[in-house]
């Protein structure tokens, strides 16, 4: 990051996503890995349904036996045995007889379909059937479903919900995906205190360090709040170092600006591995990237503002995390919507502005919401979209469109 030249918010998250490696994949217990992309192909051990098995609680009967059946004229069966769903006894049915089945207990051998017990009398020794089922209805067939040797997930496909139920049903417990990247949350600033704690004159609650953890969470990351660290190079370094052995990532917050105590900037700036400079955006400008401790951890070093680290998190460091996990596409979507309301935006720089965002009858609209300024956290908790304006753009008219970035979506 030249001194010089602010960069573009492109060429940062390019300079982040060119430095960071995916980490290795492994074995998960599925749970685990709920979220992630899958790191293998994978086709189908067995059929599904494994067996031929009833889809109603009823009678397993043998088809010519049954097919006259009507209200009028009933056929009558004797009961010779009952199948329940997870018992192991293997029957054969005879024609002229019938076997009480529940559903999803295995079909015997010699039976050609299930008449449901709404359409007997329920009897237990003898049955009287009143109306006949078709050939085969309420058989779930073997493989019917699924065959052995199928394709159920190629590499790279998102394990959701029902992907992981589908691995769970042919039997898998593990699957292969990269692990969830471990973020360190460090909040920087003497003036912070813990909330739930007493506030001196002069201090305010760590926000930061929950608010960012929460989106390194949110963001699918498994996220370790260390909380405050003071204005003390030395203390910062030594909280650092004793992090990075728990990190996949580092992300602190404050200490990045030209103040006296800028506490980030002075621990890493001698270390020839971190770059600090600006980047057009507002909010957001200073930034910190790079690599810290024997395995090159990398670090983001984000402005202590609030909404700064918020944006700057949300911009950057969600990117990273989905480039460590394998998840694309790395960069959230923008997405069109017609501003209800006009404002205007600095010049050369990329502007992110907190806004309302919602679909209704008419289409996709969004609204600014509250002002500028990078500590208005309450006005922060209201929005729900980032409106993006690009850097030319020094004029939004009202009804006009504009890109949107809609937070706390998937994606
Ligand atoms: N002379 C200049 N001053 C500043 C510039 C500049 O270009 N020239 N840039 C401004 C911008 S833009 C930002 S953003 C901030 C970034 O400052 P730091 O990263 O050094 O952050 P701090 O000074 O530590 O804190 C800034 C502000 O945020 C509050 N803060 C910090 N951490 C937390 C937290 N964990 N929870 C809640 N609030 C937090 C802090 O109390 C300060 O009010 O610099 C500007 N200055
Ligand atoms: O960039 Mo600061 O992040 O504008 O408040």
């Amino acid at each position: 990051m030249p001194e010089d030249r602010p960069s573009t918010v492109d060429e940062h998250v390019e300079r982040i996503l060119g430095a960071l490696t995916p980490l290795q994949p492994y074995d998960q217990p599925l749970l685990e890995a709920l979220g992630l992309p899958v790191c293998e192909d994978i086709s189908a051990p067995m059929d599904l349904p494994a067996f031929d098995n009833s889809a109603m609680d009823g009678y397993a009967v043998t088809f010519d036996d049954v097919v006259t059946a009507t209200e009028d004229h009933p056929v009558h069966l004797p009961v010779v045995g009952e199948m329940a769903a997870g018992q192991t006894k293997l029957f054969a049915l005879s024609p002229g007889t019938t076997v009480r089945i529940m559903t999803g207990a295995p079909i015997p051998q010699g039976a050609d379909a299930v008449v449901p017990v709404e359409w007997t009398d329920g009897g237990v020794a003898a049955v009287r059937i009143t109306r006949a089922p078709t050939h085969g209805q309420h058989i779930r067939r073997r493989g019917e479903d699924v065959q052995t040797g199928d394709v159920l997930l190629e590499d790279g496909a998102l394990l959701g919900p029902r992907q992981l139920g589908l691995l769970a049903s042919v039997g898998r417990s593990q699957v292969r995906s990269r692990p969830r990247p471990r973020v360190v949350i460090i909040s920087t600033g003497s003036e912070l205190r813990e909330p739930g704690t007493a506030l001196g004159h002069d201090s305010v609650y760590d926000a930061n360090s929950y608010m960012l953890a929460a989106a390194a969470r949110a963001a699918g990351a498994i996220a370790y709040r260390v909380g405050i660290v003071s204005d003390d190079p030395e203390e910062f370094s030594h909280a650092l170092s004793d992090q990075l052995v728990r990190a996949d990532l580092v992300v602190t917050s404050g200490g990045v600006s030209k103040g006296q105590y800028d506490v980030v900037k002075e621990a890493l700036v001698e270390l020839g591995t971190v770059e600090f400079g600006e980047v057009a955006m507002q909010p957001g400008k200073p930034q910190g990237f790079g690599v810290v401790g024997e395995d090159a951890t990398p670090i983001f070093t984000l402005p202590g503002n609030p909404v700064s680290s918020y944006v700057s998190f949300e911009v950057f460091v969600v990117p990273a995390i989905r480039r460590m996990m394998g998840r694309l596409p790395y960069r959230r979507p923008l997405v069109r919507a017609i501003t209800s309301q006009g404002f205007s935006s600095a010049p050369g720089k990329r502007q992110f502005v907190r806004g309302l965002f919602e679909i209704d009858g008419r289409g996709a609209h969004v609204a600014p919401v509250g002002g500028h300024g990078s500590h208005l956290v309450g006005d922060l908790a209201e929005a729900n979209a980032l409106i993006v304006v690009p850097e030319d753009v020094t004029r939004i008219d009202p009804g006009s469109q504009v890109q949107v970035l809609v937070l706390d979506r998937d994606f």
